[in-house]
């Protein structure tokens, strides 16, 4: 299973913290990680292993929207920060369109990340599935 992981500044933090409750199942063999830039570098000092791309405003979301369209990506989890202003809110919206496009599963708060994940969990040969 390969996710993508991205958070706006105001939600790095909550990422962090997200991912620490599935250590577990995340370090499994089959699951890889990708992140924007910044978000991948607080990632790996909690500890996982993490594909960087770009920093999001330098195309680091456009570089995932492509892994998306090109099938690569099973899960997107995008914690965006809907207080703050961001420079390249296109290449945001352009990530999430894309991911409705190719039907590629999106949660954009921790809320709904937990739900996924324990679905996940519940039925664990899904960690496994490659799209
Ligand atoms: O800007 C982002 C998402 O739009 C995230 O990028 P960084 O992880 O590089 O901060």
């Amino acid at each position: 299973m390969k996710i993508a992981l991205i958070a706006h500044d105001g939600k790095k933090a909550d990422m962090v913290h997200f991912l620490s409750g599935f250590k577990e199942e995340l370090h499994q063999t089959e699951v890889k990680l990708f992140a924007t830039g910044t978000t991948g570098s607080h990632i790996e000092r909690a500890g996982f292993e993490v594909t960087k791309l770009l920093s999001g405003p330098l195309g680091g979301d456009a570089q995932i929207a492509s892994m998306a369209a090109q099938k690569e990506l099973d899960l997107v989890i995008f914690f965006r920060d809907p207080l703050d202003k961001h420079p390249h809110e296109p290449d945001v919206q352009m990530l999430m369109r894309i991911c409705d496009v190719h039907n590629i599963p999106l949660a954009t708060n921790p809320a709904a990340a937990e739900m996924i994940f324990k679905y996940l969990t519940n039925s664990k040969e899904t960690w496994n599935q490659k799209r």
